[in-house]
């Protein structure tokens, strides 16, 4: 097993039962009016069967439709909309082009209304229940380390190397390069705390920052890096780790699955692309079906606001059944308060 660099405390919660504080949630990114918003309500869904206590918050640039929206809010989401955050003018190649929507997740850090939140990809699913994750020590930005061996890294020198954090004796860093690269996360999952000043300083230094392949992820790396620590990683599986660092995996310990190596979004599953075929990246693909088609984990109860007002698309065919045209009252519905 590579040394996982654990953060201390992870052991201690996992036994205790914490209680759910409501200034907590999970959030996740949406962009776009494609199909996306099936990897949401994926992970909505997938929340709710591993019974986590806390909402799920979806943060939407302008962009998403309506009806993506309606479906996010009859899931018992969250839906808050946020303006898009784009790098500065770059001649940069990212490593997927679109990876330049993807700085517009940094608008989470505007969430005060949380205390800590744990940040989610749409094409991540949970299968066990994670909410001890709430319970880690604050002031740390908590993820999973990634791996450098597919060939998205190859614009970099410990590709060329063929170094990988996940297994440092295999490939030594070199001692004339100096230290080896400090350790780098994958940008799909992580614990964190919104907070208005770091918000502020994020995107004061996105400015003044020249864009990379890996987008926000490469940025986020370089800004939480004095205070990042590393979980394990059976709290974002990455994919390509089945067959870059299968010593490093224990499939039936895995919690959360990060469906980004290409051709794995299981909601465009051709089983074309390398190592598609595997049993392994079957199995999780029907995995992630199954709670995707369980009709049993579609949201229930209505999404009540304090004020008693039923969120809209909860209650409204149950109404509308129960009422004829004629006399049915304008029923206040209000969506999810837009963002502060
Ligand atoms: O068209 C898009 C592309 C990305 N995303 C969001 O941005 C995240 C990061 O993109 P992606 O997961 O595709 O990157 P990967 O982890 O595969 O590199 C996705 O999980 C979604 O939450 C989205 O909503 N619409
Ligand atoms: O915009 C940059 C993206 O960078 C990351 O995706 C990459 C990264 O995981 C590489 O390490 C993998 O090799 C690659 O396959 C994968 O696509 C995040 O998962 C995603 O949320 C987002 O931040
Ligand atoms: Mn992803």
């Amino acid at each position: 097993m590579a040394p996982q660099h654990v953060s201390a405390g992870i052991k201690a919660v996992d036994s205790a039962k914490p209680a759910a504080l409501p200034n907590r949630a999970y959030v996740t990114f949406l962009a776009g009016n494609g199909d996306y918003v099936k990897g949401v309500v994926a992970l909505a869904k997938g929340l709710r069967k591993v019974k986590s206590a806390y909402p799920l918050l979806v943060a939407v640039l302008p962009d998403v439709p309506a009806d993506h929206r309606r479906l996010l809010l009859d899931q018992g989401c969250i839906v808050r909309e946020i303006d898009p955050i784009y790098p500065p003018e770059n001649q940069t190649q990212f490593a997927m082009a679109y990876y330049v929507i993807n700085y517009s997740k940094l608008r989470i850090w505007e969430f005060v209304e949380y205390k800590k939140m744990v940040y989610l990809d749409g094409d991540i699913q949970v299968y066990d229940n994670i909410d001890h994750l709430f319970e880690l020590e604050d002031g740390y930005f908590y993820a999973v380390m990634d791996c450098f061996c597919e060939k998205t890294w190859s614009h970099t020198p410990q590709y060329k190397l063929g170094y990988c954090q996940q297994c440092p004796e295999k490939v030594r860093w070199p001692s004339e390069m100096g230290h080896p690269p400090a350790l780098y996360f994958n940008a799909g999952m992580f614990v964190f705390e919104p907070n208005i000043s770091v918000y502020e300083k994020l995107l004061y230094t996105l400015k003044i920052t020249p864009p990379t392949p890996f987008a926000e992820q490469d940025f986020l790396n370089m800004f939480f890096k004095d205070i990042y620590k590393p979980i394990p990683n059976v709290y974002n599986l990455v994919l390509a780790m089945l067959w870059r660092h299968p010593e490093n995996v224990e499939l039936d310990q895995v919690k959360v699955v990060h469906y980004c190596a290409a051709g794995s979004k299981p909601w465009r599953y051709a089983g074309t692309e390398d190592n598609m075929q595997r049993e392994d990246i079957k199995m999780l693909v029907k995995k992630w079906w199954d709670v995707y088609n369980d009709e049993s984990l579609d949201s229930k109860k209505p999404v009540v606001h304090n004020d008693g007002a039923m969120e809209s698309g909860t209650l409204q065919p149950l109404i509308a059944a129960a009422m004829t045209e004629a006399n049915a009252p304008a029923v206040k519905y209000v969506a999810a308060p837009s963002a502060a």
